[in-house]
C-alpha cells in the first residue's frame, strides 16, 4: 500500500537535507522522498546512502527522486519520475520487482499515460503556486482535480501536490485525490506532520507501533 503522506525533503545542503529527513521520519512520516537538486550524481549517491541508513533505522520508506539506478543501489523503497525524466518502463526493467514507480501528472492526458506505463501511484499537480519548484504549469486547484478524477476511473492512487497545508486537506480529499505530498508546510514545521496525517487518516507509525492494533 501507498502511503497517504509523502514528506518531499529540501533543505539548503546535504547535511540540512539529512537533518530535515530525520526530523521527518522522528515526527512520524511513513514515507520520505529525498528530493535533492543541483549535485552530482556521486554526491547525490552519497545522500541516498545516509538517507537510506535514516529511513531504515525508523522504518520510513524511502522514495528517491529522479535517478532510478540510486533507488536500486541503495534499495529504496522505490524512485519518482517525472516528465521529463528517465521512463517508467525503463526504470521498471532496471528495478527490483518489489520497488514502486510513482509519476507527476499535470493534466488528464499525462494521467492516462502513466497508467499505461504501470506505475504505482501518480502525482498530480500543482494544487497552487508554490515555491519550492520553478517553472510549474497552471495550478490545477480544487476544480481541476475533481475534472481529472471524474474522468479517470482508476484504482492506482492519485496523490495531490503543490503548496498543500494542513486547512487543504480536508477539501482535497473530496475531490477523489487519495494522499498528498508536501514539502514546504512540514519543513517549516515537522509537528504538522501528525496534524497531515490524522487528515488524511493515514496510520502513524510510531502511534502503531506503540498501541498493538
Ligand atoms: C510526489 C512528487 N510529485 C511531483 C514531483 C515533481 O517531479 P518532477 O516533475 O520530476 O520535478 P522535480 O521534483 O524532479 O523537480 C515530485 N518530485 N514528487
Ligand atoms: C516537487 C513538486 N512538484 C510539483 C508539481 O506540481 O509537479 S509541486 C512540487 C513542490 C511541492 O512542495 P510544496 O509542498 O512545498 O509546494
Ligand atoms: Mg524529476
Amino acid at each position: 500500500m501507498i502511503p497517504k503522506l509523502h514528506y518531499i525533503s529540501q533543505g539548503s545542503s546535504s547535511e540540512e537535507q539529512l537533518e530535515n529527513i530525520q526530523k521527518a521520519c522522528t515526527s512520524g512520516a511513513e514515507l520520505v522522498q529525498l528530493r535533492l537538486k543541483n549535485v552530482s550524481e556521486k554526491n547525490f549517491l552519497k545522500v541516498a546512502e545516509a538517507a537510506r541508513e535514516i529511513t531504515s533505522h525508523f522504518q520510513t520508506r524511502l522514495i528517491i527522486n529522479d535517478y532510478y539506478k540510486i533507488a536500486k543501489e541503495v534499495k529504496a523503497d522505490g524512485v519518482h519520475l517525472g516528465k521529463t525524466d528517465s521512463c517508467p518502463t525503463i526504470a521498471r526493467k532496471h528495478l527490483y520487482s518489489w520497488q514502486i514507480i510513482g509519476g507527476t501528472a499535470n493534466t488528464l492526458q499525462d494521467c492516462e499515460t502513466l497508467l499505461d506505463k504501470q506505475i504505482n501511484y501518480i502525482s498530480l499537480g500543482p494544487f497552487r503556486e508554490t515555491t519550492t519548484k520553478d517553472k510549474l504549469p497552471p495550478v490545477l486547484g480544487l476544480n481541476g482535480y475533481t475534472a481529472i478524477t471524474d474522468v479517470l476511473k482508476t484504482g492506482t492512487p492519485i496523490l495531490g501536490v503543490g503548496g498543500i497545508t494542513t486547512e487543504d486537506v480536508t477539501a482535497i480529499l473530496k475531490t477523489g485525490i487519495s494522499g498528498i505530498a508536501v514539502s514546504g508546510d512540514i519543513t517549516r514545521d515537522f509537528s504538522k506532520i501528525r496534524t497531515f496525517n490524522q487528515l488524511l487518516n493515514a496510520s502513524s507509525t510510531a502511534e502503531q507501533r506503540y498501541t498493538f492494533e
